[in-house]
C-alpha cells in the first residue's frame, strides 16, 4: 500500500484536501454506523424483554430513551449513514475523474514537449496504450485507494466500538485479523505478481494490435500467413493465462477472507460465551459490529488486491512521464527574421554514442536556390533532413540559419517558416480543408485555396461533389496516391514557408502528377529555400546544386555537369537512368 501510495502521490497534486475530507467523513460514517448497529441490537434485546425504555448510545456514553424516541434516533442514524455513504462514493469518483484528466493532460504535454529522439524510439501504439489503458487503470486505482482508506477507517471505528461493547470479543477480532492477514499474504503476493505479468502482456498485446492496424495494407497484400496468425494467437494466449490467474486470485482472496472471518467470528463468540461476561444487548451489538468490521476488512483486502492489479499501470504512467520530462526538446531564445540562408557547419551526428552516421558536413543554401541530396541507401540523407528540421541535434558542429546556430533561435518562428513533406505523407481524418490547414487556425480559406492551386490540386478538389468539405482519412480511399501527395504539398505550402524540405516528393507519383508537383515547386522556388532528397534524377531537374552524400560525408557538391565529372556515384546513377530511359 505504501509503495503504491508513493507512486500515486505525485498524481494527486491538489487532492490532499479531498483526502482529508474523505478520512473525516469515513470517521463520522463509521461512528454513525457503529451507534446505529449498537442501537439496533439494544432495541431488539429490549423488545424481546418487553422493556419500555431503551439504552441509546455507544459503550459508556449511553442514556435511556422511550421506544418511539429510540426508533426515531435509529431512523435518523440510518438516514445520516445513507447520506454519508453517498458522499463517500461521490468524492472518490470526483478524484478519479480529476486524476484521469490531469494524467492525460500531463502525458500529452510532456510527450509533445519531449525531444524527437524519445518520440522516434517509442514503439508504435505505446503512447495510445498509455493514454487509454494505463491512464484509465491509474484513475481507477485512485478509487481503490479511496475505497481502501474508507474501509480501513470504518474497520477501525467498528473495532473501537466493539471494544466499547466487549473487550474480549474485540480482542478476539484483532487477533483474528492479524492471523488472517498473515495467512493470506502469499495469495496476495501471487496476485501482485500475476497482475504485473498481465499489465506487461496487455501493453504488448495492444501495441501488436496497433501495428496490425498500421500495416493492414501490407498484411492484406502479403496475406496473413500461418506464422503471422500463429504469432497473433500466441500473443492472445500470453494474455489469456495471466488474465485467468489474476481474475481467479482477485475473486478467491476476498472470498477466502470472508469464510475465514466467519469462522473466526464463531470463535470470538465462543470466547465471549466462555467468559460469560456479556449482556444480551451487548452481545448482539458485538456480533453486528464484528460482522460489519469483517465486511470492511474484506473491502480493504479487495481494494488492496485491485490496487495491486493496477500498480504496474501506474508505474508505466510514472515512468513515461519521467522519460518525457527528462528529455524535453531544447528551445532557443532568439527571434528569427525572414530566413535567407540555411546550412550546416562541420556537422557530425550519431544516433548512438561513438557511431557517427554523419561526418563533417558543410554546405549553405540561399533563398531562391534549390539543393538536391543524393546518395546510396543508408548514406545519411534522412539524417541530414532530421537535423535541418531540428528534430535532432548535431553531436558536433552546428546547423546555421542566417549565419546563426539554429539552437539559439526560438522554435515557434522557426516552425512557421520551415515546412516538410515526407516521402509517405499522411492525411488526417477530416475534410480536405482541415488537411491543408492542419491545425493552423490563422490560415484562412483564401490561403488554403491559394496553396491548393499552387500544388496543382485545386481543380480536382472542386470537381468532387463536396469540394473542400470532402472528408478524407488516413487511408483515404477518396483520393489517389498522387492527389494525397499534392494535398500534403498544399499543406506544406499553405503557411508560405521560407524553407521547404522534401523527402523524395515524387517517388510515388505517376508521370503526370510528377510533372504537376515539379511545376508547383518551380513556381514556389523563387521565394524560398528548397531542399530535396532524391532517389531519382528526374526529381533533381529543379535543383541548382546537388550534394552527393556517401557514407555520412559529402563526397561531391555542384551542378549536374560538375557532378558528372567529379562523382563516381552520380555518374553511375546517371548511366542507369539513361539506360532505363533508352529502354522505355
Ligand atoms: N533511429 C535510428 N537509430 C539508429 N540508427 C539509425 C536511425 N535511423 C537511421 N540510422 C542509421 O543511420 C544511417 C543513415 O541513415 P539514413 O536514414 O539517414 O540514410 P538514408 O541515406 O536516408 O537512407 P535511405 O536512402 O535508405 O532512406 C544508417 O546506417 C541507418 O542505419
Amino acid at each position: 500500500m505504501r509503495r503504491a501510495w508513493g507512486r500515486l502521490s505525485p498524481f494527486f497534486g491538489g487532492a490532499r484536501k479531498q483526502i482529508a475530507v474523505l478520512i473525516a467523513l469515513a470517521v463520522i460514517a463509521g461512528l454513525v454506523e457503529a451507534a446505529l448497529l449498537a442501537l439496533i441490537a439494544t432495541i431488539a434485546a429490549a423488545l424481546s424483554e418487553g422493556a419500555d425504555t431503551i439504552s441509546v448510545g455507544l459503550g459508556p456514553w449511553a442514556g435511556d430513551a422511550s421506544r418511539p424516541l429510540a426508533f426515531g434516533i435509529a431512523a435518523g442514524l440510518a438516514l445520516a449513514r445513507a447520506g454519508l455513504h453517498l458522499w463517500l462514493a461521490h468524492l472518490p469518483a470526483r478524484m478519479s475523474a480529476q486524476v484521469l484528466a490531469r494524467l492525460r493532460s500531463q502525458l500529452f504535454s510532456s510527450f509533445t514537449g519531449s525531444s524527437w529522439s524519445v518520440k522516434a524510439d517509442e514503439r508504435e501504439g505505446r503512447f495510445q496504450t498509455l493514454m487509454n489503458v494505463a491512464v484509465r487503470e491509474s484513475a481507477q486505482a485512485v478509487i481503490n485507494v479511496a475505497a481502501g482508506m474508507t474501509a480501513a477507517v470504518m474497520f477501525t471505528t467498528m473495532v473501537v466500538a466493539a471494544f466499547l461493547q466487549s473487550v474480549v470479543g474485540a480482542a478476539s477480532l484483532v487477533v483474528t485479523s492479524v492471523v488472517l492477514y498473515i495467512a493470506l499474504r502469499p495469495l496476495s503476493r501471487g496476485l501482485r505478481r500475476q497482475a504485473q505479468v498481465l499489465s506487461r502482456e496487455v501493453v504488448e498485446f495492444t501495441e501488436a494490435v496497433q501495428e496490425i492496424v498500421a500495416s493492414a495494407e501490407e498484411v492484406e497484400a502479403f496475406g496473413a500467413t500461418d506464422s503471422y496468425r500463429a504469432g497473433f494467437h500466441r500473443r492472445v494466449e500470453e494474455v489469456r493465462r495471466p488474465h485467468e490467474r489474476t481474475r481467479f486470485l482477485a475473486a478467491a482472496v476476498p472470498g477466502l477472507y470472508q469464510s475465514a472471518a466467519l469462522l473466526m467470528l464463531v470463535l470470538a463468540l465462543a470466547a465471549i460465551s466462555v467468559s460469560g461476561t456479556a449482556r444480551l444487548a451487548a452481545l448482539a451489538a458485538v456480533v453486528l459490529l464484528l460482522i460489519r468490521s469483517f465486511t470492511y476488512a474484506q473491502q480493504m483486502q479487495a481494494a488492496l488486491a485491485s490496487l495491486d492489479e493496477r500498480a504496474p499501470f501506474m508505474d508505466q504512467v510514472a515512468d513515461a512521464l519521467t522519460l518525457y520530462r527528462t528529455h524535453p526538446y531544447q528551445d532557443g531564445t532568439e527571434d528569427l527574421g525572414s530566413i535567407t540562408t540555411l546550412g550546416m557547419d562541420r556537422v557530425s551526428f550519431a544516433y548512438r554514442p561513438g557511431r557517427d552516421v554523419l561526418r563533417d558536413i558543410t554546405f549553405e543554401v540561399s533563398r531562391g536556390e534549390a539543393i538536391g541530396i543524393v546518395g546510396p541507401s543508408g548514406a545519411g540523407k534522412s539524417s541530414i533532413v532530421q537535423l535541418l528540421l531540428r528534430l535532432r541535434e548535431p553531436t558536433a558542429g552546428a546547423v546555421r540559419v542566417d549565419g546563426r546556430d539554429v539552437r539559439r533561435v526560438r522554435r515557434e518562428p522557426w516552425r512557421e517558416q520551415v515546412a516538410y513533406l515526407p516521402q509517405h505523407s499522411q492525411l488526417i481524418w477530416g475534410t480536405v480543408r482541415d488537411n491543408i490547414r492542419f491545425h493552423r487556425e490563422w490560415l484562412d480559406d483564401g490561403d488554403i485555396v491559394a496553396a491548393a492551386r499552387l500544388a496543382h490540386v485545386h481543380d480536382e478538389i472542386v470537381s468532387w461533389p463536396q469540394g473542400y468539405d470532402t472528408v478524407v482519412g488516413q487511408r483515404a480511399s477518396a483520393v489517389s496516391g498522387g492527389q494525397r501527395q499534392r494535398l500534403c504539398l498544399a499543406r506544406a505550402l499553405a503557411g508560405r514557408p521560407r524553407v521547404l524540405i522534401l523527402d523524395e516528393p515524387t517517388s510515388a507519383l505517376d508521370v503526370r502528377s510528377e510533372e504537376l508537383v515539379q511545376a508547383s515547386l518551380g513556381a514556389a522556388k523563387p521565394d524560398m529555400i528548397l531542399v530535396l532528397v532524391a532517389h531519382r534524377l528526374s526529381t533533381l531537374s529543379l535543383c541548382d546544386r546537388i550534394m552527393v552524400v556517401v557514407d555520412g560525408r559529402i563526397s561531391a557538391i555542384g551542378s549536374r555537369a560538375d557532378l558528372l565529372e567529379q562523382s563516381d556515384f552520380f555518374r553511375q546513377v546517371n548511366e542507369i537512368t539513361q539506360r532505363a530511359q533508352d529502354r522505355d
